[in-house]
């Protein structure tokens, strides 16, 4: 029998599988203006993200927004730009097929993986259709952002939401709102920052710099500056710093009103005068390399601090498609799994290692 509407979705000889969908936050399709407009239009008219009134932010937004900056942010993405596309969108790429390996090895053929963008492409609309097409009936759904916020993760289930109100048939669903203070989230950043202490030798201060939002989202109650300031404890805890060897600020300002204090940018511009030559920048809120680390705190905060006085600066990448990182996602989601899926470890994965067993013991 088939359902209405879900004819090429649905029959009864289908399995019913488990879905892991990761997502993140979008880039341009390309580093150009016109790319940068589309994408900047459908980012900065999200009322999560802006939250003015509809009308003025309309006005603002496309009579003087969408008139400057697309040009301005097509020069920074031509920066960081590779072969392989917009460094955001290569390194989910590459989580998704770290963590796709892991998990076929533990279930088998029962989980589907897939990766998307809450803005611009490969969509989240085109990745749950995706899933169901595979078969998945119970869904898991991973936004990149350790540090829950309104803006970003509260935006990224709308969009869910919106597609579902599309369709007849939802999934059972499960959704990640955050895992600031995940201990193997914790133990990958701290193993990071060793390992490059281990080779570039540790510096006066380590800066924690996460992305800003305007302060009035904290005060009408958005968690989101006290899970960046939690994570910052954690990881100084565990990385044994004391007070005044590491700070927290806050970088990427957008617009004219007050955002989350102290700024990443004034503060490069102070330390050398307060006496700090050697700084390491780690955004532990980034679970990928983009714009905002690449080309703002690399390039444009490395200027702000040299040119006040600064002797030594590093950037220490994000974790990104690390085994380290791999191996903490995976954790998570088996974590989140956990009542939905038995694991199994691939029946082909399994054959051909008691293959492998037997010519071995023939061979003796
Ligand atoms: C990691 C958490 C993020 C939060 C919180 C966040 C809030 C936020 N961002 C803007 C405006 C812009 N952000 C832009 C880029 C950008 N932002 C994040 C993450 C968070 N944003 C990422 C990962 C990226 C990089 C994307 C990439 O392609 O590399 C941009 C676009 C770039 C530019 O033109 O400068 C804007 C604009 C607001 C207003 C906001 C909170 C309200
Ligand atoms: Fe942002
Ligand atoms: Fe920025």
């Amino acid at each position: 029998m088939k359902y209405q509407g879900m004819s090429e979705h649905f029959t009864h000889d289908q399995p019913a599988k488990t879905g892991v969908l990761i997502t993140n936050l979008g880039t341009p399709d390309a580093p150009t203006t016109s790319a940068l407009r589309r994408y900047l239009n459908q980012f900065l008219s999200d009322p999560r993200v802006i939250e003015l009134p509809r009308l003025l932010w309309w006005l603002i937004l496309h009579g003087i927004v969408l008139r400057t900056r697309p040009r301005k942010s097509a020069e920074g993405y031509r920066s960081v730009w590779s072969e392989e596309g917009s460094p955001l969108l290569v390194h989910t790429r590459n989580q998704y097929e770290g963590l796709k390996d892991r998990l076929r090895f533990r279930y088998g053929k029962n989980v589907e993986v897939a990766y998307a963008m809450r803005y611009g492409n490969p969509s989240i609309a085109s990745a749950l259709e995706d899933l169901q097409r595979r078969g998945v009936r119970q869904l898991l759904v991973l936004p990149m952002y350790p540090q829950y916020s309104a803006s970003t993760t509260g935006s990224t289930f709308d969009a869910l939401a919106q597609d579902f109100q599309q369709r007849r048939w939802l999934p059972d669903l499960r959704f990640i709102s955050h895992y600031h203070d995940f201990e193997p989230y914790i133990e990958a950043l701290a193993r990071k920052i060793e390992n490059f202490w281990e080779e570039n030798g540790r510096p006066d201060k380590l800066i924690l710099s996460y992305h800003g939002v305007p302060r009035r989202y904290l005060l009408n109650g958005d968690p989101y500056h006290c899970e960046c300031h939690k994570t910052t404890r954690l990881l100084a805890a565990r990385l044994g710093l004391r007070e005044g060897e590491y700070k927290t600020t806050f970088q990427s300002r957008f617009g004219r009103e007050e955002w989350l204090k102290p700024y990443t940018d004034e503060t490069m511009m102070s330390l050398p005068g307060e006496g700090v030559k050697s700084v390491h920048v780690v955004c532990p809120g980034f679970s990928s390399d983009c714009l905002e680390t690449i080309e703002e705190i690399d390039e444009e905060n490395r200027e702000y601090f040299m040119e006040a006085g600064g002797e030594n600066f590093h950037y220490i990448p994000a974790l990104n498609a690390d085994e380290g990182h791999i191996d903490m996602i995976t954790a998570l989601v088996e974590k989140h799994l956990q009542g939905w899926t038995l694991p199994v470890n691939d029946p082909d994965a399994l054959a051909a290692a008691r293959e492998r067993a037997e010519a071995l013991g023939a061979e003796r």
